[in-house]
C-alpha cells in the first residue's frame, strides 16, 4: 500500500464531484492529480473514466449486494465501492490488491469504521461475480446510458442505435494529426515506425494516423516541436471542408481549445485567423496550442451571439462555427457527459446554436464559405438545425458534402474510426 495517498479514495472523490456537484472530469482531475506520480495518474484516470463509463452496471451490482445503498455522509463510500468493483471487473489489478486498497480507501475518506462493510461487499461480489455478471445482461442497465439519451438515440437511429451505444461504451482510440508544414503523413508514419510505435491511416482524413496502442504524447517524435497534434479523426474533417486559403480573413468561432484553429493554420499558414470563444479559461489553451505549433492568430474572448461587441464590423472570407453542443458524439472520450447532461439541455443548446449561427451569418462575405460543425449525433442540433436555418435565410446555399439522400455529413462513432460528428457547408449568395 502507498502510504502517501490512496488512489481509490481519490477516484471516489472525483466521481462524487461529477455526480453530486455536476463538474466535468476534465475540470476535477487536474486538481486531484497534483502531487501524484505519473504512473498513478494514469491508473487514477482509468479508475475514474472506467467507473463513469459503466456506472449503471456497478450501480445495479450494489443494489443486489446491499440492503440499502449508502447515502448522505456515507455517499463517498458508495463511490469507493464502485471503484472497487470496477477494478475487479475491468482491470488486471490482482483481486486481493484491489480489495485491500479499496478497504484502505475508507480510512482516507475518514470512515475507518466502514472498512468491514467495504470488505464484506467486495468479497460477496467476488463470490457471486459469475452469477451477477450473467444477470446484468438481462437488465436495461447493460446499455450503460441514461434512459432519456438511449431513447433519443433509438428514435434518431432505429437501425444503428445498438452499434452507436456499443461504440460509446468502448475506450476511445488515439488519433494524431500530422502537421504538414513539417512532414507528410507518410513521412511521420515512418518516424513512428522507427520509434517502434504502430499506427494506421484513415482513407477519409489525409492528415490522420491512429495509434494501435495509445501512448503518452512525450513518447511521440517531435510533439514539443509541433510535428503532430492529438485530435480525433472526425474533428480533422472540418478544415478540408472549410478550404482555407493563404491571405484570407478567417473566423474560427467557438474555437477553444484551438484544435481546429491550428489545423486551419497548418493548411493555410498565411491566412489571417481570428479565434473567438466565450470561455476565457479555455482560451488560454488556444494560446498554448498556437505557441507549441509556432503559429499566429488573433485570440479574442467574445460571445458568438453578439459579434458587434468584438468583431469591429469585420467581414470574413470563411467562417468555421464549431458550435457548443450536447457532445453526444464523443461520449467514449467523456463518459461523464452521460451523467452531466439532462434531457432539457438539448432544447437549450439548440436555441443557443440558432442564436449564434443567425448572429454570425451577416459577418460572412458574399461568396464566402461557412462550415457548421458539432460533435453531436442528435438531428435537432444538426440536420434539423441547418434545415431550419436555410429556410430562414434565402442567401444560404447548401453544398452537398453527403450523399444522394442527405447533403450533410453525419459521422457516427466507430471503434476504429472517428467520433460522432456533424458537418454542413454553406455558401453565401
Ligand atoms: C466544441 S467546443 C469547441 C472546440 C474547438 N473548436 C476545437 O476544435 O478545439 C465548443 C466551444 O464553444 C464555446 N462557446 C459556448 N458558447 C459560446 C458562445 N455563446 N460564444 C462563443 N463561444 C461559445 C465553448 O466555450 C467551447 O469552447
Amino acid at each position: 500500500m502507498n502510504n502517501k495517498y490512496n488512489l481509490r479514495a481519490i477516484a471516489a472523490k472525483a466521481i462524487g464531484q461529477v455526480l453530486d456537484k455536476g463538474q466535468s472530469l476534465s475540470t476535477v482531475l487536474p486538481e486531484l492529480q497534483k502531487n501524484i506520480s505519473d504512473k498513478d495518474k494514469s491508473l487514477l484516470q482509468e479508475l475514474c473514466f472506467g467507473t463513469l463509463r459503466v456506472l449503471p452496471e456497478l450501480e445495479w451490482y450494489l443494489q443486489q449486494l446491499m440492503e440499502k445503498v449508502l447515502t448522505g455522509k456515507q455517499r463517498p463510500l458508495h463511490y469507493l465501492l464502485m471503484v472497487g468493483l470496477y477494478q475487479l471487473l475491468y482491470t488486471r489489478i490482482p483481486p486481493h490488491a484491489a480489495v485491500a486498497e479499496t478497504v484502505n480507501g475508507a480510512i482516507t475518506l475518514k470512515r475507518p469504521q466502514m472498512k468491514g462493510l467495504i470488505n464484506g461487499v467486495m468479497r460477496q461480489f467476488q463470490r457471486q461475480q459469475q452469477e451477477l455478471t450473467a444477470q446484468v445482461q438481462t437488465q436495461s442497465s447493460r446499455f450503460l446510458h441514461p434512459g432519456w439519451l438511449l431513447k433519443r438515440i433509438q428514435d434518431a437511429y432505429p437501425e444503428q442505435w445498438q452499434q452507436i451505444v456499443d461504440a460509446n461504451n468502448q475506450k476511445p482510440p488515439m488519433w494524431l494529426r500530422v502537421n504538414r508544414q513539417h512532414h507528410s503523413r507518410d513521412e511521420y508514419l515512418e518516424l513512428l515506425q522507427l520509434a517502434g510505435i504502430e499506427a494506421v491511416t484513415h482513407e477519409g482524413y489525409p492528415d490522420a494516423l491512429r495509434l494501435v496502442t495509445p501512448c503518452a504524447v512525450t513518447a511521440l517524435p517531435g510533439f514539443d516541436a509541433g510535428w503532430i497534434t492529438v485530435q480525433d479523426a472526425s474533428a480533422q474533417g472540418c478544415t478540408p471542408l472549410l478550404e482555407p486559403q493563404n491571405g484570407e480573413i478567417i473566423l474560427d468561432l467557438c474555437a477553444a481549445p484551438g484544435g481546429k484553429t491550428t489545423h486551419i493554420l497548418e493548411a493555410a499558414p498565411e491566412a489571417q485567423v481570428t479565434a473567438v470563444d466565450v470561455d476565457e479559461s479555455r482560451l488560454k489553451r488556444v494560446a498554448e496550442n498556437l505557441a507549441r505549433l509556432k503559429q499566429q492568430a488573433t485570440v479574442l474572448c467574445g460571445d458568438g451571439r453578439t459579434p458587434e461587441t468584438w468583431s469591429n464590423g469585420q467581414i470574413y472570407d470563411r467562417i468555421l462555427l464549431d458550435a457548443p453542443c450536447s457532445a453526444t458524439g464523443v461520449i467514449r472520450r467523456h463518459p461523464d457527459i452521460k451523467w452531466l447532461r439532462r434531457n432539457s439541455d438539448i432544447d437549450e443548446l439548440v436555441a443557443l446554436q440558432k442564436q449564434i449561427i443567425d448572429a454570425i451569418w451577416p459577418q460572412l462575405k458574399s461568396g464566402g464559405t461557412m462550415v457548421y460543425a458539432t460533435c453531436s449525433i442528435l438531428p435537432e442540433e444538426n440536420t434539423l438545425q441547418i434545415n431550419d436555418f436555410i429556410h430562414r435565410h434565402s442567401d444560404a446555399h447548401l453544398v452537398n458534402i453527403g450523399t444522394d439522400e442527405s447533403p450533410y455529413r453525419q459521422n457516427l462513432p466507430s471503434q476504429d474510426g472517428g467520433d460522432g460528428f456533424f458537418y454542413a457547408k454553406l455558401i453565401k449568395a
